[in-house]
């Protein structure tokens, strides 16, 4: 046990208890209220950090269109969106010639902005890209008085930081709501209208309906984009690093797509590609703590746990644990993964990149799908090995990042 203030935390990393924790369907079993009181302009009450019955509600509207059926149809969003960094490295290459050393993390962020802002805001994603954009700068603005944050009163008074914030908060529900209006007058399928749909069908007061589509936009929006966007990024740095791996993987999209863009049969077949990604989300994973907060006496195996006391479980010491992986915990060897995850260790239900239990990631089948179709464009249009400028520093932020990011030598094929 520690404490951060007067928040206390049980940190549970045996894999007993993990399982415990993993097995727990119970409601009491919540996101820590902290997180609600930190991240409340962020998030408001969406999904992320709700908790209860307003949670199990949003997230009963929401699952059905993450099924990978309805994935499906936001894989030609996925496929424009990977040819825009096509198109934007072959420029690159022609202009500078053979071959170039590029940054790749900004073309993965916009790839992941571009795919998110489209998905929800289908044809009108120009204004998804502006929300998208204030939401970016709020969540800056956010980082900046996270340190005063431990402190209630500081929450609440009109300080410069908490000024911009709250000017930013208005801005992008503005922007929202503006958007619902719009949408209400077409017929689209994009994910603005399915939460729109839900909202209808379920809340009364229009203040209500309002609050439901602001939160669960913004928070699809922080869910989907760094998470997705940083693990490309890890991911073409292994493939970068392991020439073996990449031409692997580049002789399995030749087979299964033979010049043909990626579409659900494909992506579905991917075998090696997938095996590389659960490697590359194994020592990187994006979310590297899973937090809950017990909001009633609760009992994990023989473990007590009172109301109010903090449950943490550290996916990136779970992830690199030779006791669990083997000797080689360590190194990148997508191998293990051959006979998919329950093959890969001693404890497969430790690997949990996308979380576990009930609160388990809703994202994961488009977020597989983005990443499996983003990759597979790239090598079947170019090779690369890792560029003498970059420097190995992952750093812990919103997620865990390559603090100097990721410099490539790319060439086109
Ligand atoms: C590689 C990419 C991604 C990773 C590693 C990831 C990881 C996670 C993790 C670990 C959680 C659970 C957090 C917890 O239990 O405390 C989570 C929850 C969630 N994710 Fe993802 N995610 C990814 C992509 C996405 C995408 C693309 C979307 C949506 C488009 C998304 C939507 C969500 C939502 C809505 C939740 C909250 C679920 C709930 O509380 O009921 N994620 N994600």
């Amino acid at each position: 046990m520690f404490s951060l203030g007067n928040i206390q935390i049980l940190h549970m990393n045996h894999p007993d208890a993990v399982k415990e924790i993993s097995i727990c369907t119970s409601l009491d079993l919540g996101k820590p209220s902290y997180q609600v009181k930190e991240r409340g302009p962020l998030l408001g009450q969406g999904i992320l950090t709700s908790n209860g019955a307003i949670w199990a509600h949003q997230r009963k509207i929401l699952a059905p269109e993450f099924y990978m059926e309805n994935v499906k149809n936001f894989m030609s969003i996925m496929v424009e969106s990977s040819n825009i960094v096509v198109d934007s490295w072959t420029k690159r290459i022609e202009s500078e010639g053979g071959v170039v050393d590029i940054n790749v993390d900004e073309d993965m962020r916009s790839f992941s902005g571009d795919v998110i802002s489209k998905a929800c805001f289908g044809s009108n994603y120009a204004k998804g890209e502006e929300i998208f954009l204030k939401l970016r700068a709020l969540q800056g603005a956010m980082s900046k008085k996270a340190l005063s944050s431990g402190i209630p009163i500081l929450r609440a008074l009109p300080t410069k930081s908490n000024r911009e914030v709250w000017r930013l908060e208005k801005e992008v529900r503005a922007l929202i709501l503006k958007e619902v209006k719009e949408e209400k007058e077409q017929t689209s399928k994009d994910l603005l209208e399915i939460i729109l749909k839900g909202a209808k069908d379920s809340e009364t007061s229009k203040a209500e309906m309002d609050r439901f589509v602001v939160d669960n936009c913004k928070n699809i929006y922080l869910a989907g984009y760094e998470t997705t966007s940083v693990t490309a990024t890890w991911t073409m740095m292994l493939l970068g690093s392991n020439p073996e791996w990449q031409d692997r993987v580049r002789a399995e999209v030749l087979e299964v797509c033979g010049g043909q863009m990626p579409d659900a049969g494909m992506v579905r077949r991917m075998k090696t590609l997938t095996m590389v990604i659960h490697e590359s989300l194994r020592l990187y994973p994006p979310v590297c703590v899973i937090s809950r907060e017990a909001l009633q006496d609760m009992k994990f195996g023989d473990i007590f746990v009172p109301k109010g006391v903090n449950v943490w479980t550290l996916i990136v010491t779970l992830h690199q644990d030779p006791e669990i992986w083997g000797s080689d915990a360590d190194k990148f060897n997508p191998e293990r993964f051959a006979n998919g995850v329950s093959g890969a260790c001693k404890h497969p239900h430790v690997y949990m990149p996308f979380g576990v239990g009930p609160r388990t990631c809703l994202g994961q089948h488009f977020a597989m799908a983005e990443l499996k179709i983003l990759i597979a464009t790239i090598v079947s249009n170019f090779s690369f090995t890792i560029s003498p400028k970059y420097i190995h520093a992952p750093a812990l932020r919103l997620v865990i990042e390559p603090e100097h990011g990721v410099n490539l030598l790319i060439k086109k094929l």
